[in-house]
């Protein structure tokens, strides 16, 4: 009895090294040597420790501090491993609009959402994950002016001296993508603003704010879950 209990241990000792190994060798030499001209860049790390690292080193409240020195390492298109599942993060624009809007069909695919997933736009192509980084995209200096600023006036287009509607679904140029882009593109974006421009005029329309203490609204943010005001707005509300 005891005899085939130790070779029936063996076995499963061994069939799971093999598999460990062969899951190993297959991420490590296989796909690397027939993936090295398809995946974009990708930090060096130490071997399997480093992949599961990034698990725990990425998350939505410092995923911009991270991510930041790699983009300007290695360029706006990076891969990263986590665990044995590579994970592309896009920071710009052009390229988003290269994937999302001009290859719309290749990258109309979706992975079940998952907390990273959530922190931004994602497709899934083949087993990669990949990630749009669209806060990045929506404070791009060489593309907003003074980005942090509050300037709603900037969402008007001027046209030959007609004034068009800022382009939100960013079909010619993304220049940002609250509501994602391409084929995939939030299906409700325009019940959305039409709701969001109710819901604000009303507030506006209804009462009269003053700040507090009497300063301007500070609009810097914190990140937890969501962002959020980093100095919370107080105001006196007033019937008009
Ligand atoms: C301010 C409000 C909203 C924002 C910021 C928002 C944003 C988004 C974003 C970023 C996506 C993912 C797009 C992508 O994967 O590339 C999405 C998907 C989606 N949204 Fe919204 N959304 C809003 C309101 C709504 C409303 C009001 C509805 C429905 C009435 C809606 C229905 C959907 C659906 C069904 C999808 C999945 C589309 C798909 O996977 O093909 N959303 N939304």
């Amino acid at each position: 009895m005891d005899q085939w209990f130790l070779i029936l241990v063996s076995i499963s000792i061994s069939i799971s090294i093999s598999g460990l190994l062969k899951l190993i060798f297959n991420r490590y030499f296989i796909n690397k040597k027939s993936a090295r001209h398809k995946l974009p860049p990708s930090p060096q790390s130490i071997p399997v420790i480093s992949n599961f690292l990034w698990l725990g080193r990425i998350s939505p409240s410092n995923i911009h501090s991270t991510l930041n020195p790699l983009h300007a390492k290695f360029g706006p298109i990076l891969t990263i491993y986590f665990g044995f599942r590579p994970v592309i993060f896009i920071a710009d624009r052009f390229l988003a609009h290269m994937a999302l809007v001009q290859n719309g069909a290749v990258f109309a695919s979706r992975p079940p959402a998952s907390a990273t997933q959530r922190v931004a736009s994602s497709n899934q192509r083949n087993n990669a994950a990949i990630n749009f980084l669209v806060a990045e995209m929506g404070w791009d200096p060489k593309v907003w002016e003074d980005p942090m600023a509050f300037k709603p006036e900037r969402f008007l287009n001027h046209e030959n001296g007609i004034t068009k509607e800022f382009d939100i679904t960013g079909s010619r140029q993304i220049k940002m993508m609250p509501f994602g882009a391409g084929r995939r593109i939030c299906p409700g974006y325009q019940l959305a603003m039409l709701h969001l421009e109710y819901y604000v005029a009303n507030l506006i329309w209804r009462s009269e704010w003053k700040a507090v203490d009497g300063n301007g609204v500070d609009l810097s943010e914190k990140t937890g879950r969501t962002a959020v005001m980093k100095n919370p707005l107080q105001v006196h509300l007033s019937p008009r």
